[in-house]
């Protein structure tokens, strides 16, 4: 709703303001329903839901005209250092108060919160019986969860359920240099090279040097992975779900003998790359179901080193840099970078810090047009990025 209303419409006493905020209202949740209508699959319409009259709008739109399953939340928050913390960190970096001065910005919020306060109709155990929703009090002090219907709704509770908002940095890196990234083969279970050791010593130092309060480190079960934290003195826990994307009748190959065995699929592949799966092993879209359980189970932590593979990290990046399906699978992720994950509000301050060791490139770029003239060399050669 943010982007749909400028702030001078919250003063709900202004009969043209609030009619003015409806209009926005609607024309925002229309818009998500021809979204979902258009194959989107879990729409969040985040607005000012605290009235009943809106909340009957917005099921007569979504239940009773579209025939989707509505989910309330309500995040309830009456501590008041909670909510000056919040208005000062949070709101006003949100996109209504983007282009405002702060002071003037959390001024103007306090006075939004004491307009809705008037208008405010809480959802209610007894009253609103048959709906579904979640109530979270004063940040995961208490929930109240009532009628969760289906699997997405529950996986809802449980996220919310799961999230903290306490500062913390997530730490992504791929394992050091292997013998296989050395000749160009991929998947499979190799060493880490000399240059790969080298990565785990100026890592572990780096960890050392940063002073991370109880630092935990994840890695997969795969010998680059555990080699290269071997020598960090931190808690560590090894994920299947962290192995890197299977490659099926492709491990341990090069790019280049796919492209000879396996024309169509390599192909297919530079075609559709997040939706193209491996023969007998995975695509970039399995992939990210795969990682599910282990993108909540961050969200629960606080400093967490994940050591990982190229297509692992680019899903995870792409979770909290909120990348689309197609670029996904073209994250970079250099060898022996280390990928500073910050929460911040509305959004994740991303740093990469390079360990100056060296490394070779992994990451090959779409082929701009692979056309049957070209010889597989040419397509499956890198194409250079140029800064912007
Ligand atoms: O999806 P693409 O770009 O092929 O990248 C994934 C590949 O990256 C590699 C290296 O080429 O990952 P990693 O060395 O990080 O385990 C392969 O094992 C993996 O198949």
């Amino acid at each position: 709703m943010g982007d749909y209303k400028s702030h001078e419409f919250f003063r709900n006493d202004n009969p043209d303001a609030m009619e003015k905020r409806e209009q926005c209202a609607m024309t925002a949740l229309n818009d998500l329903c021809n979204w979902l209508d258009s194959g989107g699959e879990v729409g969040v319409f985040d607005a000012t839901n605290t009235t009943r009259e809106r909340r009957n709008k917005i099921l007569q739109l979504c239940t009773n005209e579209r025939c989707y399953k509505t989910f309330f939340i309500e995040s309830v928050c009456d501590d008041p250092t909670i909510i000056e913390s919040n208005v000062k960190e949070v709101k006003i970096s949100s996109p209504d108060y983007k282009m405002m001065d702060k002071e003037k910005a959390v001024e103007d919020f306090q006075k939004r919160i004491n307009h809705y306060e008037i208008f405010y109709e809480p959802l209610d155990e007894e009253h609103d019986r048959p709906l579904s929703f979640i109530k979270i009090f004063n940040q995961g002090e208490k929930f109240v969860v009532n009628r969760v219907k289906g699997h997405v709704q529950s996986r809802a509770v449980y996220y919310l359920m799961n999230i903290h908002v306490l500062p913390r940095t997530i730490y992504i890196s791929r394992h050091g240099e292997t013998e296989m990234n050395l000749e160009g083969r991929i998947g499979g279970d190799s060493n880490i090279s000399e240059n790969g050791k080298n990565f785990a010593e100026k890592l572990k130092e780096y960890l050392e040097r940063e002073n991370i309060e109880n630092l935990r480190v994840w890695t997969s079960l795969l010998k680059r992975t555990k080699q290269t934290v071997e020598n960090i003195n931190a808690p560590k826990e090894h994920w299947k779900a962290l192995n890197e994307i299977d490659a099926g009748v492709c491990e341990g190959m090069t790019y280049e003998e796919i492209a000879t065995r396996y024309p169509d699929d390599f192909a297919a592949r530079d075609r559709d790359k997040y939706h193209y799966r491996y023969p007998g092993g995975e695509s970039y879209q399995d992939l990210v179901a795969r990682l599910e359980p282990v993108i909540m189970e961050l969200e629960r932590q606080e400093n967490v080193l994940v050591v990982c593979h190229q297509a692992v990290a680019r899903c995870l990046l792409a979770y909290f840099m909120d990348q689309d399906s197609e670029s996904l699978p073209y994250v970079k992720v250099p060898l022996h970078t280390i990928i500073k994950l910050t929460p911040i509000a509305y959004g994740c301050l991303v740093e990469h810090i390079p360990l100056n060791v060296n490394a070779v490139d992994t990451h090959r770029e779409k082929p701009r047009v692979v056309s049957k003239g070209r010889s597989f060399d040419e397509a499956i050669r890198t194409v250079p990025v140029h800064p912007k």
